[in-house]
């Protein structure tokens, strides 16, 4: 057992030096689109399955209350928390429209979906950057693997985020490390600490 949790620690700082080399770009890009949505007064909508589900709701608290310092409450909301709504569409409709029947009413022009996905195939997130698309938001998604269908989704308006690992666990490990460089970009660029301070 000691081995096999020494490996898991190893994997996953191993995963963390290739993401290292290859995501600063797309994540900067990311940054900035979100910078600039927030800027123009539009939120980010945020939405993913299990543990995604948990980082989508982590990157939205980070930005409705805060990530490491006291600043305004920005605009973001994950799609995974309402479950009267969520079980609702599941049992009239489908599972693979929980996020895009809400996406259809409350996303609007400029808006911003985190499509968070491991395999970049679950059917439910790739009906959201539909419905998203049909909104005139634009995208930024979080995979691994090979980005799965999700990748083939995505236009030069959006960005895709991909973790160089086959592993659930090791990419939503990375995952969680781009959401706090997301919120750590947003409030550098919003609320830059002072030289005073
Ligand atoms: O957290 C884990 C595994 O680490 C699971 O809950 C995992 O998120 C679920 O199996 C998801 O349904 C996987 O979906 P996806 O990442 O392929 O979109
Ligand atoms: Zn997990």
């Amino acid at each position: 057992m000691l081995d096999n949790i020494r490996k898991s620690f190893t994997e996953s700082i191993q995963t963390k030096i290739a993401a290292a080399e290859e995501l600063p770009i797309p994540i900067e890009k990311a940054a900035n689109m979100m910078v600039r949505a927030l800027i123009n007064g539009n939120k980010i909508l945020s939405c993913g399955n299990g543990g995604s589900a948990g980082d989508a709701q982590h990157f939205s608290s980070e930005l409705l209350n805060r990530y490491e310092r006291d600043r305004p409450s920005l605009p973001a909301m994950a799609l995974t928390t309402d479950s009267s709504t969520i079980t609702s569409i599941a049992n009239d409709y489908s599972y693979d429209e929980i996020f895009s029947k809400q996406i259809k009413a409350l996303g609007q022009p400029g808006d911003i979906l985190l499509a968070i996905s491991t395999s970049g195939n679950s059917r439910n997130v790739i009906n959201a950057m539909e419905a998203a698309l049909g909104r005139d938001m634009t995208i930024v998604a979080l995979t691994g693997k090979d980005g799965g269908e999700m990748a083939g989704f995505l236009s030069e308006n959006d960005v895709e985020i991909r973790v160089p690992s086959s592993r659930t666990a090791r990419i939503q490990e990375v995952h969680l490390l781009v959401i706090h460089n997301l919120c750590e970009s947003i409030d550098n660029a919003l609320f830059p600490i002072s030289e005073a301070e």
